[in-house]
């Protein structure tokens, strides 16, 4: 695989932008290998991807950002461009349900899921054997109703000093506190295990049997202060019907979990997906 440079834009919609990005990349030799636009008519904004050969441009990143500048500012676009050799720092966190954390370490030890998981934060002590095994560092953070403040001021120097640009919420089961969630936007991906908005907070698969649902399932999406209703990244549902207890929808809403999580964050590791407001733009 060529490395490439990834260009994501979103911008206010109008003519001659697909042009105008595309010109700019010709000026200089760019050779466009996926190319991902939408127009969102009802907001009136524009979403763009292109992925771009790192070795048809005659510059690093640092100088298309200053040549690139004046169009961004021109179009007034929230913009960004990334390296495929530069690997993103994922910090995971966890609870006691291990599922999504041995899913995601063996696709991170496969080669899949191409990052770096430099920590695993959890407030619980169940699968720090199961992390390190896999080689990875494990922390131990207790969160109680008396301490959540220096709790969470540690997982923040934790995150920081691992210079993580991810956290993935793999089934950790604690609130994170709204300061965290506007400092880390838009960088913290969470599992929920329901099909949201449908049974948001604790117990779903609970609320699910109570209800007499048929279908069940789990939203990948990226933590806000309010519980389970920040953008959602990816969804997946399962069927269930009578015979199903509570139990056996914990059982087949695991799977749903584990592969509608390992989807998002992989395409969050390949900047596909933009959020624009409360609502996201995935270009999968
Ligand atoms: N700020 C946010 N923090 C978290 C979110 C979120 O969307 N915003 N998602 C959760 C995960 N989650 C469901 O997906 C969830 C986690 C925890 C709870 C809950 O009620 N926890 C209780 C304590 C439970 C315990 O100690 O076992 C609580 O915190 O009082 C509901 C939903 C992760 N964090």
């Amino acid at each position: 695989m060529h490395p490439t440079y990834t260009l994501t834009i979103s911008c206010p919609d109008r003519v001659g932008i697909v042009a105008k990005v595309s010109n700019f990349l010709a000026m200089y030799g760019g050779w466009i290998t996926e190319a991902n636009h939408h127009s969102d008519l009802e907001v009136q904004q524009f979403f763009m991807r292109h992925e771009i050969r790192a070795d048809s441009l005659p510059f690093g990143l640092d100088a298309f950002r200053t040549a690139f500048s004046p169009i961004a500012k021109e179009y007034d676009m929230q913009w960004q461009i990334s390296d495929s050799q530069t690997r993103k720092r994922v910090v995971l966190m966890c609870s006691k349900e291990a599922h999504c954390m041995v899913d995601l370490l063996h696709r991170w030890q496969s080669g899949e899921l191409a990052c770096d998981i430099p920590l695993v934060i959890s407030n619980h002590q169940d699968l720090q054997d199961l992390v390190e095994w896999h080689g990875i560092p494990f922390v131990h953070v207790p969160v109680r109703k008396d301490n959540k403040a220096e709790a969470y001021a540690e997982i923040e120097r934790l995150i920081d000093e691992a210079q993580a640009d991810t956290v993935v919420l793999a089934r950790y089961m604690q609130i994170i506190p709204p300061a965290l969630c506007e400092k880390y936007a838009h960088q913290i991906i969470n599992i929920h295990h329901s099909f949201l908005p449908s049974f948001a907070g604790a117990k779903p698969y609970h609320q699910a049997y109570e209800r007499g649902v048929k279908l069940i399932g789990a939203t990948c999406h990226y933590v806000t202060e309010e519980l389970d209703a920040g953008p959602i990244i990816d969804q997946d549902i399962v069927r269930v019907n009578h015979r199903q207890t509570a139990a056996d929808m914990v059982r087949l809403g695991r799977d749903v979990e584990k592969a509608v999580l390992a989807r998002g964050l992989m395409w969050h590791l390949q900047d596909r997906v933009l959020v624009h407001g409360n609502k996201t733009v995935v270009f999968n």
